[in-house]
């Protein structure tokens, strides 16, 4: 059985070649892109001046624990590079994000850093997107009445009676960082994630949804055996 671990942290080395001493990188959140901050902070040991810019609490406290100069966001308009990881991208380099509930936060920095790069293991690896829940970060204020324009935004088009499930842990709603809820849409496949991605986005109380399309600039899949690119 393939150790997905072994692949994930490939592809983090392999993503790494692209540090330049200087930079003020988005650093993302999950599994994989924790071997990207432990990279990061190897090279800051090593007397490297890099900055990060972290997608959620748990890469700050990872970073911050590494000696990594974490920049807040409202301070630098600049991000060199974000490498984070993803639940599912297709051979157009969209994205399905959000499995860690970070979505919104991700989703600022990849589209504000001048090079965006995702890491994954090799199962991250699909054809066509959707098999994976797409999460969907909401308000909680009027939750019920967004989930009611959801459920209309989805049928139009072309998910009709798609179940929705409000992400909970021990019985309790999941909060995102920024205090938010998270929706899971079991949507089956997704034929053109980017007209759905922008159908949800006009949804009010809808902050952001799992979509990334058209925001990656390279794939980075590790397994035990090495690694393979896939360049936008
Ligand atoms: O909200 C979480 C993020 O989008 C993660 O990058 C994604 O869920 C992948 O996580 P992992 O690397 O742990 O599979």
């Amino acid at each position: 059985m393939m150790d997905k671990d072994a692949g994930k942290k490939r592809a983090a080395e392999e993503a790494a070649k692209h540090i330049e001493r200087g930079m003020t990188l988005g650093l993302g959140t999950g599994s994989t892109a924790a071997h990207f901050v432990d990279i990061v902070g190897a090279l800051v040991a090593d007397g490297w001046d890099l900055r990060g810019v972290p997608t959620s609490e748990a890469t700050r406290a990872h970073a911050e624990r590494l000696g990594v100069s974490i920049i807040e966001p409202n301070e630098t308009t600049i991000i060199d590079l974000a490498v984070d990881g993803a639940d599912e991208a297709d051979p157009s380099l969209n994205l399905i994000k959000g499995g860690g509930a970070a979505l919104l936060r991700e989703k600022i920095i990849a589209h504000a850093a001048k090079k965006f790069i995702v890491i994954a293991d090799k199962s991250k690896r699909v054809a066509a997107l959707g098999a994976f829940p797409l999460p969907i970060e909401i308000s909680p204020y009027s939750w019920a009445l967004t989930v009611a324009a959801l459920r209309r935004t989805l049928s139009e088009n072309g998910f009709d009676g798609a179940p929705l499930e409000l992400r909970a842990h021990d019985g309790a709603p999941v909060k995102t960082d920024g205090g938010n809820l998270i929706i899971d849409a079991r949507l089956g496949r997704i034929d053109d994630p980017a007209a759905l991605e922008k159908a949800l986005a006009a949804i009010p109380g809808v902050l952001e949804c799992g979509l990334f399309c058209a925001m990656t600039d390279m794939v980075i899949y590790g397994d035990e055996d090495g690694i393979s690119i896939a360049s936008a």
